[in-house]
């Protein structure tokens, strides 16, 4: 699927009537600007219920102004994990992620839930929930080199080791939606196509 110029209708009724929202999944590469769209879209549309920002559960200490997200240990996320905590949950960058479990009662009740996740994670979201958008938020190398650097949240090693890493981005065949945000100008620009495509995401009326 091209971004922007294709939607499909959900591809399994029966799915589609039990968890009627959308699950957007941000994905792109470190330093793109996601987690900044993600804060600034979360802001603008503060007073918007029908749009839920997932928090994530990381096993890194958060830094707040980057991203709000719930810090756990390894042992107790691997806990968690087996228990049934998380609706979604991978692993990358030396790190575990996960998204509550309580995001799919936002779903079943028509909410749109959006989240940052990995693209090694979009064939489990497909799985996982019964209606799928993607948003790609991306930025030509030289930028992401230098956001990275200068965001100093990694050491050395850890920004060489996430510039370097080549992730393919494949969209699965039941995402309804799959939409790209070139994030190389003013944060603004970027915040309002993101909100822009939220709020057209398709909800349950009422
Ligand atoms: N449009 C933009 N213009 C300038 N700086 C940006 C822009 N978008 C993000 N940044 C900065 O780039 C760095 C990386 O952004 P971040 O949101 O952490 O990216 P990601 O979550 O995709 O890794 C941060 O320091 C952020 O302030
Ligand atoms: O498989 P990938 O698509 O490369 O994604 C790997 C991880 O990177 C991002 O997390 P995080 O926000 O910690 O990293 P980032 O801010 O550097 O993108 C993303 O949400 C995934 O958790």
């Amino acid at each position: 699927m091209s971004p922007d110029t294709d939607t499909r209708p959900p591809a399994d009724a029966a799915l589609t009537a039990e968890r009627p929202g959308t699950f957007v999944a941000v994905v792109g590469p470190s330093g793109a600007g996601k987690d900044t769209l993600l804060a600034m879209a979360a802001e603008a549309l503060a007073n918007e219920p029908n749009v839920i920002f997932a928090r994530r559960i990381v096993t890194r200490d958060a830094m707040a102004e980057l991203e709000d997200h719930a810090v756990m240990s390894r042992a107790d996320f691997a806990e968690a994990e087996n228990s049934g905590a998380f609706c979604l949950s991978w692993h990358a960058h030396g790190l575990a992620y996960g998204l509550p479990a309580g995001l799919d009662d936002a779903l079943s009740c028509g909410k749109t839930v959006v989240a940052n996740i990995s693209r090694r994670t979009l064939a489990d979201a497909a799985a996982r929930f019964a209606r799928l958008a993607i948003v790609e938020i991306t930025a030509p190398k030289a930028v992401l080199v230098a956001r990275v650097a200068a965001r100093g949240r990694e050491t050395p090693d850890e920004v060489a080791a996430r510039i370097a890493r080549q992730v393919e981005l494949e969209v699965p065949a039941r995402a309804e939606a799959f939409h790209r945000i070139m994030n190389d100008g003013a944060a603004r620009e970027g915040c309002e196509r993101l909100v822009a495509i939220l709020m057209a995401s398709p909800r349950r009326a009422g």
